[in-house]
């Protein structure tokens, strides 16, 4: 079953273009992942598909009401509140976010305010925090970034995990290396 179709987008900032003639479908609970060079229009194609930006031309179609969650390339905080106080902001899905903050021993570090962290457990606690909103597509930009292999392998099994239990549509970037895409991806969408 088809749960959304790119068709025929394109996009240009300042008169570059950046997205041309992009047409990709993603069936409901598949897994996609997006891969291409820096600075190809990655982002930019998972912001149109969440509706933060306009395409110039084409259009995005989902076939059934899409709740997105989306883990941007950067962490976004609030710089004035606790890792508490944020999480407490989005993510509404309690259970999940009581799971993975003992599944990621993020006890401790709940306190602290995000330029206390390191960037790596800004990564962590921001992705806990997008599985943690309530969604059926689920928008990871580069969510391994800045990840150590442990992390990495946690993550990654975590998150294989959710999509399973809950039949959830995946569209993320990734810069892993060689086979690693592969253990969690259906689809691998290159953008050149
Ligand atoms: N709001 C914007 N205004 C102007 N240019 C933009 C804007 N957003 C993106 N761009 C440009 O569009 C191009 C594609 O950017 P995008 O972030 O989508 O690439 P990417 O493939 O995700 O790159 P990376 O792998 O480095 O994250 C870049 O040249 C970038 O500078």
């Amino acid at each position: 079953m088809v749960f959304l179709r790119v068709n025929n987008v394109k996009k240009s900032f300042d008169g570059k273009k950046v997205l041309d003639r992009v047409f990709m479908e993603v069936n409901k609970g598949e897994r996609v992942i997006i891969k291409g060079p820096n600075g190809i229009g990655k982002t930019t194609l998972l912001k149109i598909i969440a509706g933060i930006i306009t395409p110039d031309e084409g259009s995005v179609e989902f076939y059934e009401k899409p709740k997105i969650s989306f883990q941007f390339q950067n962490a976004v905080f609030l710089p004035w509140l606790s890792m508490k106080e944020n999480l407490a902001l989005f993510a509404k899905d309690t259970e999940m976010l009581n799971n993975l903050i003992e599944y990621f021993s993020l006890k401790d570090f709940l306190h602290l305010y995000p330029s206390e962290l390191s960037g790596g457990y800004q990564q962590i606690f921001s992705f806990v925090r997008t599985l943690s909103v309530p969604h059926n597509l689920l928008i990871l930009d580069e969510p391994f970034k800045s990840l150590d292999p442990e992390m990495k392998k946690k993550e990654k099994n975590i998150l294989k995990k959710h999509l399973e239990d809950k039949k959830i549509t995946l569209l993320m970037v990734s810069h892993q290396e060689g086979e690693e895409d592969k253990e969690i991806a259906d689809q691998i969408f290159t953008l050149a």
